[in-house]
Parts: C-alpha cells; structure tokens; sequence
C-alpha cells in the first residue's frame, strides 16, 4: 500500500461513490467500499469503482460457516479486491477457509471488536473482559489461522503488532482531533494511529460528509 489513508466510501449512491473517490484520488491510497454500498450496487458496482484504478478495500464483514464464507470470498475472487474483511469471531476454520478461498495478493483481515462497541457492550453480548484483551485474543486466532492481519482500533494497535510484528493492522474509527464521533468510541486521530502501527487508516465521514472532501483528505494526509 502506498499511502496508509483508505476512504470509506459509504453511500448506496453509485454515481456519488464515483464523484467522491474521483475528488479524493490523489490524497488516499485506496477506496473501502462496504455494506451499505455492495447491498446497492453489487459486483457490477465494485467494478464500476474499480475503473478509478485505485485499491478496492472490499469490506463485507463476511461471518458464517465455513463453508459458506469460503464459497463468498470465492465469488469475489473476479472483482479482485486488494483487502477483504471476515469477522475473527467465525473462529479459526471459517479463516483459514476464506485465506484460501481468496485470491493471490489479496489481504484477508479479522474484524476484531468494532469500534463502534465498548467494555459495556461487549458485556452486553456475554463477551467478558474489556475490548483489549478480546482483540488480542482474537488477534492470536488471526494469526494462527493464517490470515493476513486484523482490524482493530488505535488504542489496541500498538499492543496487537507486539503480538504480531508481521501482521496488517486496519484501524478504522479514526478522527481528526475536534471532529465528530458519530457512532464511534474507540477512536484515534490519524497521525496517533499510524504512530502505534496501522498499516491502513480507514476514515470515512470526516473526509466524505466535509463541504470539501478533497480538502478534508489532503490535511489529513499531510498530517501523516
Ligand atoms: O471493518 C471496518 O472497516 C470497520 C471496523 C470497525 O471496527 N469499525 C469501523 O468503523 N469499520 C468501518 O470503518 C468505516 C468508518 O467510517 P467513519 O466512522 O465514517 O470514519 C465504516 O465504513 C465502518 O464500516
């Protein structure tokens, strides 16, 4: 990945998807198209974006059985994006199967514990301890299934790459300082987070919801 800043293109919109990608080209080093886009537009959207020539971070979340999350990367095998995400919490055989599903170069991470989610919600859903420790452990999992890295937030990222020097590490809820939170709660500002060792930023809203999206991205990657 040449530049680490990946922008969350977030919108059902296909032809505001092209417009926003085209006005933050020079300043990302890839395009997240996720579930709200691939449910609107499918493959033939994913292609449409892929014409821009710039790296597909095709972020489906995918969290099944094995088999079927397999049979899933595999129909993505045409598009050919450069990263995909599966939830780490479908457990060691359902990643070991999507890494081989997927096709050469492409990087296959483990969605660790969202960032949208903290210590009470995991308790909430019968998950002990705080969203540190689960991310390592799931992190330990990634890694033993063969998978290329996780996605985690900043304040897990650094502690993550000690367990895992070799591993790629997405951390999305990122926000520059002063700007909203949204539905975030674990957050970092971009130049923090790629301090303790993102290998990618994932910053949606704060660039694709700006009055100037181009000028959004371009401080924050001067930041970097
Ligand atoms: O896998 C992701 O990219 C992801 C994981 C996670 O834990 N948290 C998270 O926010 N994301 C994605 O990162 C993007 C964040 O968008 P903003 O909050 O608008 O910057 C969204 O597209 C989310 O789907």
């Amino acid at each position: 990945m040449t530049r680490p800043l990946f922008v969350a293109i977030d919108t059902p919109d296909l032809d505001r998807a092209k417009a926003l990608a085209a006005k933050v080209r020079h300043h990302v080093g890839g395009i997240k198209l996720g579930l709200e886009f691939f449910c609107a537009n499918g493959r033939s959207g994913v292609r449409d974006m892929a014409a821009l020539d710039l790296p597909i971070f095709l972020d489906l979340k995918l969290h099944d059985i094995p088999n079927t999350v397999a049979k899933a990367v595999q129909a993505l095998r045409p598009l050919n994006p450069a990263i995909i995400t599966v939830h780490a919490a479908g457990g060691r055989a359902m990643m070991e199967d999507a890494k081989a599903a997927a096709p050469e170069g492409c990087k296959v991470v483990g969605v660790t514990v969202l960032t949208s989610l903290d210590g009470d919600d995991l308790a909430a859903i019968g998950v002990g301890g705080d969203p540190h420790d689960q991310v390592l452990r799931l992190a330990d999992l990634a890694r033993e299934a063969g998978i290329d890295g996780i996605v985690c937030s900043g304040q897990e990222v650094k502690a993550a790459k000690q367990h895992w020097p070799g591993g790629f590490f997405v951390v999305p809820g990122v926000r520059p300082a002063g700007s909203d939170a949204g539905d975030q709660k674990r957050m970092m500002t971009p130049r923090a987070a790629l301090d303790a060792g993102a290998s990618v930023l994932v910053v949606g809203r704060p660039i694709t919801q700006a009055e100037d999206p181009d000028a959004a991205a371009r401080t924050i990657e001067a930041t970097l």
